[in-house]
Order: C-alpha cells, then sequence, then structure tokens
C-alpha cells in the first residue's frame, strides 16, 4: 500500500494534498522538495497535509483540538504561515471526503482559525489584513516603493502604473528586499489598477518562486491599494495569470473568494517515498 494523495488547485496555484488522520506522516522537507519537484515528482508549488489539530503540538494556541488542521508547505520545503488558495482545497478535500458534513465550517492553520464556506466556489474569512509599514523592492535593477501588508504570512505589495510594466517584469530571478523590515522573508506582489473595483496581479512567492495566484496576495494586494486610498474597507477583483479571485476587506475582518479544483487522486510509490526521506 501507498502514500494517499490528491493533486488540486486553486486559481492554478497548485498543491499535492496528503490525509494524514492518525498524523503519522514523516512529511520532512526533503519529502516536501521532492514531491513539488516537476520532473522528480508530482510538482507543485506546495503541500497541504490534512491532519487532526490535536495531532499538531506546535499549532497556535487559540486552534482547537477537534478542528482539522492546514500544515501547509512551501515548495522548498520551508513552513509557512497561511495560504488563501490552499484553504480552499484543503476546505473542499473535507466536504467531499464527507471529513465535514457542513458548508459552513472552521479550519485550523498557523495563522490561527480560519472561517469557510464551500459552495461552487469557497470564501473563506481571512482575519484582519494589516498594513505594517512600507518598503523597496528591486526587480531587474529598478526599485519600486512597496506597502508591507501582514494576512497571516509577509507581503509586500508594489503599484506599478500599467500593464505592460507588469507584464514586462522578469519574476525568474527572486525580487530583492529589505531583510531588517522581512527578517522571515517575504511574498511580493506587482499590482495595476484596472477600475477602481479591478486589479490585476504577479507574485513572487516565498519559498516557491513566480506562482499563477497566490491567495493571501491577492487579499494583501487590495489592502494595500485601499491604504494608499486612505481607507481600510472595500472590495475588488483582482485577475492573476491563474483565474480570477474576489477580495473584501474591512477594518477587522477580509474574505477570499475563488474556485478550489481537483484533478487527480491516487497512491505515491511506497519505495519511492521512503528513499525521499533519505
Ligand atoms: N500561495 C499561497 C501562499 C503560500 C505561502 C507563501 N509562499 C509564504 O511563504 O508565505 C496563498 O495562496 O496564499
Amino acid at each position: 500500500m501507498g502514500i494517499p494523495f490528491l493533486k488540486g488547485h486553486g486559481t492554478e496555484n497548485d498543491f499535492v494534498v496528503l490525509p494524514d488522520p492518525d498524523g503519522t506522516l514523516d512529511l520532512t522537507p526533503a519529502r516536501v522538495r521532492v514531491l513539488c519537484d516537476r520532473r522528480a515528482g508530482l510538482g507543485a508549488d506546495g503541500v497541504l497535509r490534512v491532519v487532526p489539530a490535536k495531532a499538531v503540538a506546535d499549532r497556535p494556541a487559540e486552534v482547537p483540538d477537534d478542528l482539522w488542521f492546514m500544515d501547509y508547505r512551501n515548495g522548498d520545503g520551508s513552513v509557512a504561515e497561511m495560504c488563501g488558495n490552499g484553504v480552499r482545497v484543503f476546505a473542499r478535500y473535507l466536504v467531499d471526503t464527507g471529513l465535514v458534513t457542513e458548508r459552513e465550517f472552521t479550519i485550523g492553520t498557523r495563522a490561527g482559525v480560519r472561517t469557510v464556506i464551500v459552495d461552487d466556489e469557497v470564501t473563506v474569512g481571512m482575519g484582519r489584513a494589516r498594513v505594517t509599514g512600507s518598503s523597496l523592492a528591486t526587480v531587474g535593477g529598478a526599485s519600486v516603493a512597496g506597502v508591507a501588508v501582514n494576512v497571516g504570512n509577509p507581503h509586500l505589495v508594489c503599484v506599478l502604473e500599467d500593464a505592460d510594466k507588469l507584464a514586462s517584469l522578469d519574476l525568474s530571478v527572486p525580487p530583492a528586499y529589505d531583510p531588517a523590515v522581512f527578517p522571515d522573508g517575504v511574498n511580493v506582489e506587482f499590482v495595476v489598477v484596472e477600475a477602481p473595483d479591478r486589479l490585476r496581479m504577479r507574485v513572487h512567492e516565498r519559498g516557491v518562486g513566480e506562482t499563477r495566484s497566490c491567495g493571501t496576495g491577492t487579499v494583501a494586494a487590495v489592502t494595500g491599494v485601499l491604504y494608499g486610498r486612505g481607507t481600510h474597507t472595500g472590495e475588488a477583483t483582482v485577475d492573476i495569470p491563474g483565474g480570477r479571485v474576489r477580495v473584501t476587506v474591512g477594518p477587522e475582518q477580509s474574505t477570499l473568494s475563488g474556485p478550489a479544483v481537483f484533478v487527480a487522486r491516487g497512491e505515491l510509490d511506497q519505495v519511492w517515498w521512503d528513499r525521499a526521506g533519505e
């Protein structure tokens, strides 16, 4: 018997989902890296381990024992606090498999408890998106001013003047940032405001590289743009290379709505898994 897995995505930000109902899966950084490798493994931006919260000793104190916990890992094996696209896929998995029977329920994450509503699309209460300051990102030799926003994980939102500039950015090289402002690294969003309630965005994710979407990044982007207008409240659609999501931002709560899709399920080869851990 191999290791069960599913492969899914939210606006083409893709994940390997590993059900771990007993909390016994030894998910080392080396195993995450090879699983996410698009040639040596299944290929994905990250891994979502589905584990009972009570089996996660280092979870935040506010996450109760009886929730399912999203143990999210970036493709480079690092741990991140939150993943907005991942939590939608995670919620869809819990409903599809009958592990949760309601359509509205809560999930434990390293950023705290998140409420989800599973319908054709999935809506997530993303908590409060906090503006924490400003900083610079440097890409292609040019520095761009940005707003630092924390959505559980850190983001730097840089607004560009037009879509041509956005399209021409080379994000195959990580943007440089100030490590004094972001000691744990940062996700960097580049955004164009196409209409007052419509943004276009590209993102370079910490621990992954350029991805086709970042859910927490879209919430950060809307928050950063609203902050530039002097407000903490508003809503917008965000077009990313992998599709479209909808974001609302309020002083105490933000929400993210978008698709969550499964494309495959199967078993990882046990010999491959054992070797990947060496
Ligand atoms: N793709 C995610 C964010 C994943 C974590 C991020 N790379 C980090 O290290 O903070 C999303 O949809 O939010």
